[in-house]
């Protein structure tokens, strides 16, 4: 016989949980024949092109469309006083403020939207943007968040210039957005006041953008007949879009149908809702005409959504052993002009309070304050869900900063402080409860891989050659063990806007015993198509070549919160679990019909069910599948579908074991990374090639945005870094060889005991970076410089050291 008989042999051929199956999706990205946004040409399609603001802070005085309309070809252009009848002037944002689609009498970034030009083809709407003329009034921009704060700062946002109170509570100043507090405050005060050895620092997490390599966009479609409106775009949650969509027009949602076809990274970057798809929507309304419009890559950079600008005042105290005693952070983020940070709606800081990391820290106290600046809105992940890694950087900092005021290796310190494994489940100071871990292993396992003894040996030999003069080059080793919270999440107190975030599955299974299945969340390049139908194929024996996966399409796919934060497998994955056994539940039914047996008495068995004691008497998934079709099973509906909807008890706490060496050479500031070891703990693992996959992309960014990665702002309001000229995107050539490892701890609650994984090699990584370029020259007294570390900083920081001439 050829067919697989083995338990083995059956397993392998389903090709689930644990498989190194090769992605699926690759076939079609690899030969070209992705199907992106700007792929997408209609019949009598228009282009829209945006007007933007050449100042930081302005007044509008006048804006004059003639000359621009005469141009052959234009169609329309808007400005805020047409989308005002409509009142579309003004959009809502994830985080509760509202945003200008189109600037209303003021521009407060350089870039913004001023005017939107609709014409037949591309290259007529940039021409008449040329000739709208827009009269402005220069004002003082505010490029610096704790300026903004001072009394007299300039009024940024005028429109709510007189509302004392904000989605998030009371504002304190008129450039103010919020404050969010958590943690005790009397206690770690004490605690601080009170300690053996406490240590200070200002960490800084600077301004840096996701920078996909495909840029935001959208075709928009209006169809008059029917009176259906459809969308596709680059949508990371396609039915929060569609639910916001029929809000802010008053079309009836099943009326709305959005369409994420393939997306080239997203990134958090596309996670948010821009000006551009409710200009496009709105001329297509307006023309009955589908428009499109797709950002070029300063666009993108300049704005859509950054991610950080975080100001962390950090304090942190011990006992003269090394035992953490206290943790402190006030925070000041900067929003830029509009709070538009795509946080769950209960958290204007994200996760940030995950900033007690890894270590059992009896008390901690968290004060964050947004600011409004004028620099472009965003506030969103990049890699790393909510704040998350603005954390990560904040504790693992600051725990390196206290080994050296402790005069403690780091490594002996992180140890000394680690939560337990028998501490799991575990309520942080900060009120999470982590649901699994074991970091003394992990770390063990780290620390012995990479020889950390001998490489502290060597580092030693290295200081000695250098103050000898036998070398310019100082070695530095970092450490990160971070742990990340992903999965949003309950939805008893995680929402966007109003929708709880779970997550969907549904699936039909075909008589032949093929299938397919559909879910809430979409790919951007994670391979889903590839994972989801492992997990399924595992949970109802259907080998996964056999189930096709679909995404992002609203009027196919069950509703869903869509992808980021790493959410997809906590929760869209737990739901294909869940659905999976729905459709287990059924099949044992109708197998006990075809074998004539109480459902009781028959056991699964990878790919069928079996009666128990005699394994030979049995019916697989495929003859259950036909039978479904086939047969009239008494008291039971024919076919074999079913639908999950997942609300997770938890969010799931994946962690790392992160080690860095880095060479740098003084006189030149140039940093060379000798090796990069990262150990991720993701739990049940379901396909390690496509994890290795994601540890090394995610570090990849770690490395640009801790070695070189900046969005800054001059005097002017003017924004630099935002082309490729100037934003650092590492190539093959500037990235180091990545070492991957793994230990696996599932997580209890979640149906197959997977985390996330995607964001954690920019959680950890980022600080593995920072902290082996500080170490170098720690032992010249050095706590602390700011990222990035290009080569400049890091010569600075020699000079600055007296180090060269
Ligand atoms: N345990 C485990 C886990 C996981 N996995 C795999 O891995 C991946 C991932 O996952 P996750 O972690 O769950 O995640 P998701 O949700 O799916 O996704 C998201 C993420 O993802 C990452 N990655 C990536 N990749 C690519 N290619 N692209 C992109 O874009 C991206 N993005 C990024 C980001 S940023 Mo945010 O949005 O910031 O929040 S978040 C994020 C998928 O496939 C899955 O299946 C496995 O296997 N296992
Ligand atoms: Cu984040």
């Amino acid at each position: 016989m050829n067919a697989p008989t083995t338990i083995e042999e059956r397993t392998e051929k389903l090709q689930g949980l644990g498989c190194k199956r090769k992605r699926v999706e690759d076939a079609r990205f690899t030969q070209g024949k992705g199907n992106y946004v700007d792929d997408i040409k209609l019949p009598e399609m228009l282009f829209g092109d945006f007007v933007r603001s050449p100042y930081g802070h302005a007044r509008i005085l006048s804006i004059n469309t003639d000359a621009a309309k005469a141009v052959p070809g234009v169609v329309a252009v808007l400005t805020a006083e047409d989308l005002k009848p409509l009142n579309l002037h003004y959009m809502p944002t994830l985080a509760g403020d509202v945003q200008a689609v189109l600037a209303d009498e003021k521009v407060l970034f350089q870039n913004q939207e001023v005017a939107f030009v609709i014409a037949t083809d591309r290259y007529a709407a940039a021409d008449a943007i040329e000739l709208v003329e827009v009269d402005y009034e220069a004002l003082p921009p505010v490029v610096d968040p704790f300026k903004a704060l001072e009394p007299d700062a300039p009024v940024l946002r005028e429109d709510i210039k007189d509302k004392t109170e904000g989605a998030h509570g009371p504002r304190k100043h008129h450039n103010h957005i919020f404050t969010w507090e958590v943690g005790d405050a009397e206690g770690t005060a004490k605690a601080l006041s009170t300690a053996e050895v406490t240590a200070k620092e200002m960490i800084v997490y600077q301004r840096v953008h996701p920078c996909p390599l495909e840029t935001c966009g959208c075709v928009a479609s209006m169809d008059k007949i029917n009176g259906k409106l459809t969308v596709w775009g680059t949508f990371q949650a396609p039915h929060a879009v569609r639910t916001i969509a029929s809000l802010l027009s008053n079309i009836p949602e099943h009326n709305i149908r959005i369409v994420s076809p393939d997306i080239g990274g997203g990134f958090g970057n596309k996670v948010g809702v821009y000006p551009g798809y409710i200009c496009a929507i709105v001329a297509s309304i307006v023309t009955g005409k589908p428009v499109k419009w797709i950002e070029d890559r300063i666009e993108n950079l300049s704005t859509t959504a950054f991610a950080r600008d975080y100001h962390m005042a950090g304090e942190i105290s011990a006992t003269k052993d090394g035992r953490i005693t206290a943790l402190k952070c006030h925070v000041i983020g900067d929003h830029g002009a509009f709070d538009a940070c795509a946080d769950p709606t209960k958290f204007p800081a994200g996760f940030f309070n995950i900033c007690t990391g890894s270590y059992d820290i009896p008390t901690a106290h968290v004060v964050v304050d947004g600011v409004y600046t004028n620099k472009a809105p965003g506030g969103v992940a990049y890699r790393c869900s909510f704040r998350v890694t603005e954390a990560s950087y904040f504790i693992e900092r600051m725990v390196d900063v206290l080994a050296l005021k402790l005069g403690m290796d780091p490594a002996e310190l992180r140890r000394k402080n680690f939560i337990r494994a028998e501490q799991f489940p575990y309520t942080s100071a900060l009120g999470w409860e982590y649901d699994s871990g074991d970091y003394e292993t992990a770390f063990a396992k780290a620390l012995e891989t990479v020889d950390y003894t001998g490489l502290r040996a060597e580092q030693a030999a290295n200081r000695e050659a250098f103050a000898r003069g036998e070398t310019r080059k100082l070695m530095g080793v970092g450490l990160a063990f971070f742990t990340e919270i992903v999965g949003a999440g309950p939805v008893k107190n995680c929402d966007i806007l109003g929708v709880g975030m779970f997550d969907s599955c549904e699936i039909r299974i075909h008589p032949t015993g093929s299938a397919i299945a559909r879910l809430g969340t979409i790919s951007q390049g994670q391979g889903h198509a590839t994972t989801y139908a492992q997990i399924l194929a595992s949970e109802i024996g259907i080998p996964a070549d056999q189930i096709t996966v679909e995404e992002g399409d609203t009027d196919t796919a069950p509703y869903g919160l869509g992808t980021y934060g790493s959410r997809s497998t906590p929760v869209a994955g737990a739901a294909a679990a869940m659905v999976g056994r729905k459709i287990r539940a059924k099949a044992q039914m109708i197998a006990a019909y075809l074998l004539e047996v109480h459902e009781d008495d028959l056991e699964w068995d990878v790919d069928r069910f079996q009666v128990k004691g005699t394994p030979e008497r049995f019916k697989t998934m495929t003859d259950i599948a036909f039978a479904a079709y086939n047969q009239a099973v008494p008291g039971i509906e024919p076919g074999l579908e079913a639908v999950s909807y997942y609300d997770p008890p938890n969010m799931t706490y994946p962690f790392g074991a992160y080690v860095c060496v880095v060479e740098i050479d003084v006189d030149t500031g140039v940093t060379d990374v000798r090796r990069f070891y990262a150990l991720d703990d993701c739990g049940t693992r379901i396909n390690p090639m496509i994890i290795e996959g994601q540890v090394h992309g995610g570090l990849t960014e770690a490395l640009a945005i801790a070695m070189g990665q900046e969005i800054t702002y001059d005097e002017l309001g003017n924004v630099k870094g935002a082309s490729l000229m100037d934003f650092y995107l590492p190539t093959a050539v500037e990235t180091p060889f990545w070492e991957t490892d793994h230990t696996v701890t599932p997580s209890p609650h979640h149906p197959i005991g997977a985390k996330g994984v995607g964001e954690s090699p920019n959680v950890g990584g980022v600080s593995a970076f920072s902290n082996a370029v500080i170490d170098a020259f720690a032992h010249l007294g050095l706590t602390h410089s700011q990222m990035p570390h290009d080569h400049w900083r890091v010569w600075k920081t020699a000079k600055d050291l007296g180090l060269t001439g």
